[in-house]
């Protein structure tokens, strides 16, 4: 089977590498006019997913703003995750789960693979119990040709404290896990690895050497829109992983629903201009002109 890397890299050319947030906060419930239960979050999923369709590489759903709703949260959650793939879109749940290895096992069973209890192509993980602590979903990513994102520099200010404090070699906690990244996607072999990271686009510019230190991971860059970080500064400060970025945009997109059509156009807004910053003065370009024109656009 292609791995979660082939088949991104397929979709991002043929498609976009936006990945486009499904987040069904309370806010935004109301914002649409929804009741805020389970009922408004499949109108939800189902108003986004079908303004979607086959317009993106990467949907994120956020598994918080499920979990809210206990089971019948978690039931919506298994509709929209099965809803994602059928479309041909890649499922990357956002779970950030980080516990014990014994534990990360049964996320792992939950969270990743045709299979599991919610079927994800990808997870995103946190490694603040270890990152020896996640090897249970690196395994089973590796196993089945999923993928796995480990939270290095998030995208919210609070994280600097915990993630810029610095190991006793002087690297800071960050740095220190890109490096555990790069050496296990190394030891896998060349190329990109099956361990992403998560390195926000609100990074400041002065900081983006961690991204250097990524040179075989996909990199999750959540923070555009909302967070304020422009989608145009996507191409320059992730310059050394050209045509390796994910560009994540949720409430900037989501907030222009209900309307089908606002909302599809805010998706095709993002889309292209997520793919100037993937690719920006790459060959990646002309090989995504040369794929596109046999694209129907509508
Ligand atoms: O560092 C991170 C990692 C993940 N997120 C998630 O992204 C969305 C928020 O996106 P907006 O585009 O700002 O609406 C939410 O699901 C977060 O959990 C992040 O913000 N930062």
């Amino acid at each position: 089977m292609a791995s979660f890397v082939e088949r991104f890299t397929d979709l991002a050319i043929h498609r976009s590498p936006l990945c486009l947030g499904l987040d069904p906060s309370e806010e935004l419930l109301r914002l649409w006019g929804l009741e805020n239960d389970a009922e408004g979050l499949r109108r939800f999923c189902g108003s986004v997913l079908e303004a979607a369709d086959d317009l993106v590489a990467v949907i994120k759903p956020q598994t918080g703003f499920f979990e809210r709703f206990g089971p019948e949260g978690l039931n919506e959650l298994a509709v929209a995750t099965a809803q994602i793939r059928s479309q041909g879109s890649l499922c990357l749940i956002d779970a950030k789960r980080g516990d014990v290895a014994g534990t990360m096992k049964g996320y792992a069973s939950a969270m990743l693979g045709a299979g599991s209890g919610f079927g994800g192509d990808a997870v995103t993980v946190s490694a603040y119990l270890g990152f020896g602590a996640l090897l249970p979903v690196f395994d089973r990513a590796i196993a089945l040709g999923a993928g796995v994102f480990v939270v290095v520099h998030s995208s919210n200010p609070e994280g600097r404290l915990l993630q810029d404090a610095r190991h006793p070699d002087g690297r800071t906690v960050a740095e220190a896990l890109a490096d555990d990244i790069t050496t296990f996607n190394a030891n896998q072999g060349a190329g990109i690895g099956v361990l992403g990271a998560v390195v926000g686009a609100t990074i400041d510019p002065a900081a983006t050497a961690i991204i250097d230190r990524l040179p075989q991971s996909l990199i999750l860059a959540p923070g555009v829109g909302a967070q304020g970080a422009e989608m145009a500064e996507v191409g320059p400060k992730f310059r050394s992983a050209q045509g390796r970025v994910l560009p994540s945009v949720s409430r900037a997109i989501l907030r222009h629903g209900p309307s089908p059509v606002a909302l599809r156009d805010a998706i095709e807004r993002y889309r292209e201009a997520a793919w100037s910053a993937w690719d920006a003065g790459s060959s990646l370009a002309a090989s995504r002109g040369h794929a596109r024109t046999a694209v129907v656009r509508r």
